[in-house]
């Protein structure tokens, strides 16, 4: 089975659990984008929902499918939010997420939502966050080189997204500095660290968030979720 394969798997399985008259997060990715879709077709046959979207992105599919968007102001209690990650902490199911560039949205939503469904392929799980990829955090414009800095003081080496030769720029007009931690001991407190740092918007690591976790892989669907922290 293909990764595209076992994501839609993932996603449709995620949106069975949407319900009528239900306010939905819709998150960003690949993974998030069949999830959109799945949503979609169950729309097309009815069911009654709001939208809010993580991304312009994900607003311009949601739109084009047929899903009516509301915003947070209008809504701010989300129902269920579902959305895709980078890397997934086995245990406490604690997240990296970002590598997409949507990172800031995807926590204001998530942070907004009674239950956030995680929907990735098994390739994503690791034992430690920052094991495969970097950490991408968030960073104001002004001054970025020494948010950088103060990111490698906590032992990050932090690289500049750049897109098409120019800085990447997020939808909320800011930078993402990609940081290499290596495998992470301890997210929450790696988190609050980061969080301090003047010129942090926001950081990819979303601790104690996950409701579930719908993992495909080659053998079917398994549900996982959160244990307590070790
Ligand atoms: O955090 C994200 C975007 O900001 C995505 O959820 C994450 O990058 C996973 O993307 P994909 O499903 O394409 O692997």
């Amino acid at each position: 089975m293909d990764l595209n394969t076992l994501k839609q798997t993932a996603a449709r399985r995620a949106v069975e659990d949407v319900e009528d008259g239900m306010v939905v997060g819709l998150g960003t990715g690949s993974t998030a984008a069949f999830a959109v879709s799945a949503l979609a077709e169950r729309v097309r046959l009815g069911l009654r929902v709001v939208g809010i979207p993580t991304s312009e992105r994900t607003a311009r599919q949601a739109e084009a499918e047929g899903i009516g968007l509301g915003t947070l102001a209008e809504y701010p209690r989300v129902d269920l939010t579902i959305d895709g990650a980078d890397e997934v902490a086995l245990g406490e199911l604690a997240l990296i997420k970002g590598l997409g560039g949507a990172l800031l949205r995807e926590k204001i939503v998530a942070a907004a939502s009674e239950r956030l469904i995680i929907i990735v392929d098994a390739t994503k799980l690791v034992e430690r966050l920052g094991s495969h990829g970097p950490l991408p955090v968030e960073v104001a414009p002004f001054g970025w080189q020494a948010t950088a800095r103060a990111l490698e003081r906590l032992g990050g080496q932090a690289n500049l997204r750049a897109q098409e030769g120019q800085a990447f720029l997020t939808d909320g007009g800011h930078y993402i500095l990609d940081c290499r931690f290596g495998p992470i001991a301890r997210p929450a407190e790696l988190e609050a660290a980061i969080d301090r740092i003047p010129g942090v918007v926001e950081s990819g690591l979303f601790v104690g968030m996950a409701s579930a976790v719908i993992v495909a892989d080659e053998g079917g669907i398994e549900v996982l979720t959160p244990s307590a922290a070790p």
